[in-house]
């Protein structure tokens, strides 16, 4: 033990010989193995090995703002835990010409504190928040090479692997998980050569343990809650195991193994600390996709999310009614009635058979298993709202929607923060619950998001980021805990340039995003939709058309459909009511699908025989315009999009109001 206690340290006397060993083994001669610590010569070697370049001045660029703020925001646990012992260094390091640096596994800082002076110097090479300090990197330095052995370490001036962090001395640590010892992070103390001092990693560590202390207390909480959350479930006849978030096996009832193996399944159920890849779960809740156990059925998983974290999961292998055990081959099949304690999908309601739409069913899936935000765009009307929905699924809770476009501020304000009793002249007796509140244990979709005032947004950040809302004229804050989902046909990251959205409140919403495919690129859907809704509103009208010719099909089909899903049911709608013939034929529909009609004729200027989308498109905005003498509300309201995706689309095919 004695001489690797040693190796923790280094020693400033040998400074010039271990400046020279280093232009030695640079010139790929002989190391004096007295004076170089067996510690840095490992890691020089691997500093080279990873083609590290010695002369570099300054560690890597960090990362830009937003990349370090989701960065953060994934290692939340580990930033809330060493908060005390960050802000002692802001209080305790002041004047000692050093710096404290916190760093997640991939040695890449999340956060400094200490002398001001010294993070300023720092910050000359990149030792500063979003740098990532790994061997691989910037080659030996105390954050990287602590990680490489797994053990305190200091590496001082000349022991740097480059020539321009040789001015430098640092002492660092790992930090390790309280329950599987696994490195969590890497915390560090740094400054210029002449701050040296032996204690330095005395005081990394004594630090590092205090996080990992808190870390300790964090996860005892956590597995507290888990067991009283899934207590009830684990006393039911189904074969359950309780996973905490990192995937170990917490408890497994006593049905668990024989239905397991009826599954044809395999799974170590030792109580005690037993990792089973695939069930460790991401910052949101997710589980890694392809590393579940391939006999584990999706539907068999349960997260376990308490106060919007994700704490666990449960797998459910469900006891089949007839035979014991299930261990169906085949799955349901689609339609099927779901067996009592499954429920019904919660996607169902979206009808289609374009393989993008179904893989972007198959990503809300995984969403949908997860807490995560969801931010939805595409044009109005392809069924955003279908997508939240199943987003919000059977997980219980209420589901809460409001468009944040078309509402006064003032409105808006009260839908979505509720008022306190008097709050306002006109106010409500008792005052108002806005949706937020009204989500709470549920899901809330905010539709329009990007319509949502600048000076309005910071207050929305609050309450995702702190979990607490203010009614309006109320200064006692209500806890409330919900999911996400927000959606928008608008550019989001364009409008972030234009002022018109706060980048912040974006990466708090945008954590995930799915876009939605407008009508006219999805294959195959105008006429899957058409038979869909012909066959609704016949069965709710008791009386309509039978069928739609394959003519009007295709005209269906070539025509723009700039208000989407939405646009075509409402099509279909009236075609139920209006058409009293068995067929649906292109005499039917209404006159902005006959310049369709008309170019899709034999004969017609476009040698496809049919209008293109953009044509069409623009030609039916046109009409729109002058159907409604230039009035653009009109026309917006007439083809059933916003006005902004109207202005778009004015622009883009460079339409003016006086085009009538
Ligand atoms: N794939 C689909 N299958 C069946 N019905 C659908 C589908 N997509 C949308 N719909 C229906 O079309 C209508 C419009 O959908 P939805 O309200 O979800 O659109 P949206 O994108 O949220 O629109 P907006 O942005 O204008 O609010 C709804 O009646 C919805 O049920």
């Amino acid at each position: 033990m004695a001489p690797e206690r040693k190796d923790f340290f280094s020693n400033p006397q040998d400074e010039s010989d271990v400046m020279n060993a280093w232009h030695s083994f640079l010139g790929g001669g002989e190391r004096p193995v007295d004076t170089l610590r067996a510690l840095v010569d490992a890691s020089w070697q691997r500093s080279l090995e990873a083609r590290v370049d010695p002369r570099m001045r300054s560690g890597p660029r960090p990362l830009a703002e937003g990349e370090l703020y989701l960065l953060r925001e994934r290692q939340r646990e580990l930033l809330e835990a060493s908060a005390p012992v960050m802000a002692h260094a802001r209080d305790f390091l002041t004047e000692t010409g050093t710096l404290m640096a916190l760093a997640d596994t991939r040695c890449t800082i999340l956060n400094t504190e200490g002398d001001l002076p010294a993070i300023d110097s720092a910050e000359t090479i990149h030792l500063m928040p979003g740098a990532t300090w790994s061997e691989g990197a910037c080659g030996t330095n105390a954050i990287g090479t602590a990680l490489a052995v797994g053990k305190p370490v200091q590496i001082h001036s000349a022991e740097h692997f480059c020539e321009g962090i040789k001015r430098w001395t640092c002492s660092a640590t790992v930090m390790r998980h309280p329950l599987d010892g696994e490195v969590v992070g890497v915390l560090d103390v740094s400054g210029l050569s002449q701050t040296y001092n032996r204690q330095t990693l005395a005081l990394v560590v004594t630090a590092a343990s205090r996080i990992e202390a808190r870390l300790a207390a964090a996860e005892m909480e956590r597995r507290y809650r888990l067991l009283d959350r899934a207590m009830g479930r684990l006393s039911g006849g189904d074969g359950v195991v309780l996973f905490d978030r990192r995937g170990n096996v917490v408890r497994a009832n006593e049905h668990a193994a024989l239905a397991i193996r009826s599954a044809d399944g395999e799974m170590e159920l030792a109580q005690g600390l037993r990792r089973v890849p695939g069930f460790a779960v991401g910052q949101q809740g997710q589980l890694a996709a392809g590393l579940l156990p391939s006999w584990v059925k999706p539907e068999w998983i349960e997260p376990l999310i308490v106060d919007g974290k994700p704490l666990g999961t449960l797998l459910v292998v469900p006891r089949s009614p007839a035979s014991g055990w299930r261990a169906d081959a085949g799955g349901a099949a689609v339609g099927a009635v779901p067996c009592s304690g499954m429920a019904a999908d919660p996607f169902a309601a979206i009808v289609t058979m374009d393989a993008g739409m179904n893989a972007t069913i198959a990503k809300a899936r995984q969403l949908a298993r997860t807490r995560m935000p969801v931010l939805l765009q595409g044009e109005t009307g392809v069924g955003k709202e279908e997508f939240a929905r199943g987003i919000h699924g059977n997980r219980g809770g209420p589901f809460v929607a409001l468009n944040c476009g078309g509402l006064s501020r003032e409105l808006l304000a009260s839908e979505l923060f509720g008022y306190a009793d008097g709050a306002f002249t006109g106010a409500r007796k008792g005052g108002m619950v806005g949706k937020i509140e009204a989500a709470d244990g549920g899901t809330l979709f905010l539709d329009e998001i990007g319509e949502m005032p600048l000076d309005m947004q910071p207050n929305l950040l609050r309450v995702l980021e702190q979990g607490e809302i203010y009614r309006l004229g109320e200064n006692t804050p209500r806890r409330v805990n919900f999911r996400l989902v927000a959606a928008t046909h608008r550019d989001l990251r364009q409008d972030i340039a234009a002022g018109r959205f706060r980048m912040d409140l974006f990466y708090r919403i945008a954590v995930t995003n799915l876009r939605i495919p407008a009508l006219r690129e999805r294959q195959g859907d105008v006429e899957v939709l058409a038979q869909h809704f012909l066959e609704r509103f016949r069965r709710a009208q008791g009386q309509g058309p039978e069928r739609i010719t394959p003519d009007a099909l295709r005209v269906l089909r070539s025509y723009p459909w700039p208000g989407n899903v939405r646009e075509l049911r409402n099509l279909v709608e009236g075609l139920v009511l209006l058409c009293e013939e068995p067929s649906v034929t292109c005499a039917h529909l209404p006159h902005e699908f006959q310049a369709v009609h008309d170019a899709a004729q034999p004969g017609s200027c476009n040698p496809s025989g049919a209008m293109s989308m953009a044509e069409g498109e623009e030609d039916l905005i046109r009409r729109a315009i002058r159907a409604s003498e230039g009035n653009l509300t009109l026309t917006a309201r007439k083809l059933q999009i916003a006005k902004s995706t109207l202005y778009a689309k004015m622009h883009r095919y460079g339409l003016s109001r006086d085009d009538k």
